[in-house]
């Protein structure tokens, strides 16, 4: 670990007891309506995401996974059921006491990194820090992704896997309570996966950000606390992990 993480290390304890929800939804419904057609994308969901945890969620295409997820992060509003934050409703907040919610509280990586291309790694990340009320240093955030030495490099000159670390660095740099990741590996190789995996699972670790990953990949649970399935718009199974793989003892 690098000196710059161990001063905050002991703040920082993952092994502390998982016992305050940070996220919680109750009896969650999502219907989407397009003309004549409804979809019901959710279908009374409860999910909980604790102080520190590490949950996994799983299903088939099409499951619900990311209306979900899209909705624990204030970037959707479900159809009916409540969102709490810790112990704050959040799911009748007006859009922007949900755009508050998300700058400060919540950390988005999703399948295409978007970063800006004319910025560099380090820039991409120093956008965020700007304006973050309890941020670590852009230099940080990238030591953790292991991508300081590529600090002064553009997007162009990075690979998919790397530019994902940025993005990942981007988005907990402002130290948010929950980190969303949405199918994050999607775009990736099987290799470049892991790399991307380890450094959601270091940021969960070191900063003890709860954690919420999406995968189509069933293998990918063993990293988790806990691995929630979603099966057409209701959570259909729930394993706990006794023990955490690491992300390179993955095998598919
Ligand atoms: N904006 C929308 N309008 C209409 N239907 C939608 C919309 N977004 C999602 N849906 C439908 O809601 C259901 C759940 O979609 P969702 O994207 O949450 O699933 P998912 O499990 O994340 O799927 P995938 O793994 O393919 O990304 C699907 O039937 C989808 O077609």
């Amino acid at each position: 670990m690098s000196e710059i993480l161990s001063t905050k290390e002991e703040t920082r304890d993952s092994s502390s007891t998982q016992s305050k929800p940070v996220l919680h939804a109750h009896n969650l419904t999502k219907v989407y309506k397009t003309g004549e057609v409804e979809v019901k994308a959710l279908d009374g969901v409860d999910f909980q995401v604790f102080e520190h945890e590490m949950v996994v969620l799983l299903g088939e295409s099409g499951s619900g996974k990311s209306t979900l997820l899209n909705i624990l992060g204030g970037l959707d509003v479900a159809t009916s059921g409540e969102v709490y934050f810790k112990d704050r409703l959040i799911s009748s907040d007006s859009k922007g006491l949900l755009t508050s919610f998300r700058r400060e509280h919540v950390g988005f990586v999703f399948q295409f990194y978007n970063l800006i291309p004319s910025l560099t790694a380090l820039e991409n990340v120093a956008l965020v820090t700007e304006i973050a009320k309890n941020p670590i240093k852009p230099e940080e955030a990238l030591d953790l992704v292991g991508l300081l030495p590529r600090k002064d490099h553009f997007p162009g000159q990075l690979s998919g896997g790397e530019q994902q670390r940025v993005a990942i660095a981007r988005a907990i740099a402002k130290q948010p309570e929950i980190l969303l990741c949405d199918e994050p590996t999607g775009a990736l190789d099987h290799q470049t996966g892991i790399l991307v995996l380890e450094a959601i699972e270091q940021v969960n670790r070191e900063l003890g950000t709860a954690t919420v990953v999406i995968t189509h990949n069933t293998s990918v649970g063993g990293i988790a606390d806990r691995v929630v399935t979603l099966r057409d718009g209701k959570v259909s199974d729930i394993q706990s992990n006794s023990n955490r793989l690491s992300p390179s003892e993955l095998k598919w």
